[in-house]
């Protein structure tokens, strides 16, 4: 593969003076300056050349040939970068692949919001508890979760670990998805110690027996066993803190285009999508595939805008829109975003996080979503996707594979007095492992319905 994307944006850096929504207030701009001199000068998380073949495979699904997996934490966490969580998280999201890939017939692209989500956009500034008020924790690559005054000052020392936590993880996912790990006949391996205590691990281990049967036909068949030995898959996060973003985008040596070697691919969050903002000129300049969330609010001359923006050359897996309206408006807001950029001539990927609109707070004060919620906002943009006649490109979902508390329901229910017991988010609350593989077994029935 030819790979690298090398030298700092520099001069072409023409997102810097625009405005920029949701940065932090660094108190010391030297030490800031210092900080992201010194990551101009490390090596790229990512190769251009991967970032392409995945553009690449992003096409497959605007076109309607594959299907996008993207999932993964709300919040990374420095002090979460262990080989339990990460291997965790990597095989809830291959079992999703494979519930997806074989029950659903199709082919999955997975991407997790892995190895470079450590900064969130959020509603205020400030958080006040008991009279005291402090800024608000936005993620560890700014500030710490304490509610501390000295923890939630933003450091850009920070933006540093940042980049460590992200290359310690990539590289363990990169182990784990080539080493060996992720071979397709390691279906039982995955879940191994979850069979006995879920119903979704139960089923899961039918079809596991199923995808068994069908490798071993294949197998007889004269088929290369090699080509079930790796995974691709491909890192992704929100590419919100500008300091950090910019000094991992770096021109590609080959074709002279800037890439931001911090992911594969970036997206553009719905509080961030501003036309005429840094975000959106920073996603228009670089040459990743690049997602935008798209909230109720979001107009079709919103969406044709971002097209013009983002993919002027409308090629297919340059832009995905990942809408998150909410269970109870998606029937409503998508129907004509879709028809119009449809009839724009556009090929955009469109994939449905089901997340983000159906956020409440508990009567224990914990953010929360229902199950049901989530499932009904997949059901409703399948939906819409069906009556216009056009693709239900994927799903991106906030979860982990730990055995947490965080959203209500699912078939091993969660109930609201539960969500004490395992709460540890750093902001929005996950699905479970077993409630991940509910979600990939009804999305697969929905697909093959499709
Ligand atoms: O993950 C998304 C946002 O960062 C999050 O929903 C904002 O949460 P807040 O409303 O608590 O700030
Ligand atoms: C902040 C996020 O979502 P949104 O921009 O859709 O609110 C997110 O996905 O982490």
């Amino acid at each position: 593969m030819t790979v690298n994307a090398e030298s700092p944006a520099g001069a072409d850096n023409t997102w810097s003076d625009l405005p920029a929504a949701q940065q932090p207030e660094w108190p010391d701009p030297e030490a800031l300056r210092e900080v992201t001199a010194e990551l101009e000068s490390y090596p790229p998380l990512v190769f251009a050349g991967e970032c392409d073949q995945l553009r690449d495979q992003l096409g497959a699904v605007a076109r309607g040939e594959a299907f996008l997996l993207q999932g993964g934490d709300c919040a990374e966490a420095f002090d979460a970068v262990g080989a339990d969580q990460i291997r965790n998280k990597l095989k809830t999201l291959l079992q999703m692949g494979a519930v997806l890939t074989y029950a659903g017939s199709v082919p999955v692209v997975k991407v997790g919001r892995i190895a470079g989500q450590y900064s969130k956009p959020r509603s205020k500034s400030t958080e006040t508890r008991d009279g005291v008020t402090l800024p608000t924790y936005r993620g560890d690559s700014v500030n710490g979760f304490d509610f501390t005054e000295a923890a939630r000052v933003p450091d850009p020392q920070r933006l540093k670990r940042m980049y460590h936590a992200s290359a310690a993880t990539l590289n363990l996912v990169r182990a784990f998805t080539t080493g060996g790990y992720a071979d397709l006949r390691q279906v039982h391996a995955w879940n191994q110690d979850f069979v006995k205590s879920s119903p979704s691990g139960q089923r899961y281990e039918a079809l596991a027996r199923e995808i068994d049967r069908a490798l071993n036909f294949m197998n007889a068949c004269g088929a290369d066993p090699e080509e079930f030995k790796t995974v691709e898959f491909y890192s992704s996060h929100e590419a919100l803190i500008l300091d950090y973003e910019s000094a991992m985008t770096r021109t590609d040596s080959r074709t002279g285009r800037l890439y931001d070697v911090s992911a594969h691919m970036v997206w553009i969050g719905e509080r961030t999508r501003q036309l005429d903002g840094a975000h959106i000129e920073f996603a228009a300049r670089v040459r990743n595939p690049v997602g935008v969330k798209l909230g109720p609010t979001t107009t079709a001359e919103d969406a044709l805008a971002l097209i013009d923006r983002l993919d002027p050359d409308r090629e297919p897996g340059r832009l995905t829109f990942i809408t998150r309206m909410g269970a109870d408006k998606v029937r409503d807001r998508l129907p004509e975003l879709v028809e119009k950029v449809t009839a724009s001539g556009a090929r955009v990927v469109w994939t449905c996080d089901p997340m983000h609109g159906n956020t409440f707070e508990a009567a224990s004060g914990h953010k929360t979503r229902r199950f049901d919620d989530v499932l009904d906002e997949v059901k409703g943009f399948f939906e819409v996707h069906k009556g216009l006649g056009t693709h239900p490109g994927g799903i991106h979902v906030e979860l982990t594979g730990d055995d947490v508390t965080e959203c209500v329901g699912g078939g091993h229910e969660i109930f609201v007095d539960d969500l004490h017991q395992r709460y540890e988010t750093a902001c929005d609350p996950r699905l479970n492992r077993s409630q991940s593989l509910d979600l990939a077994f009804l999305v697969a029935e929905m697909y093959r319905d499709q």
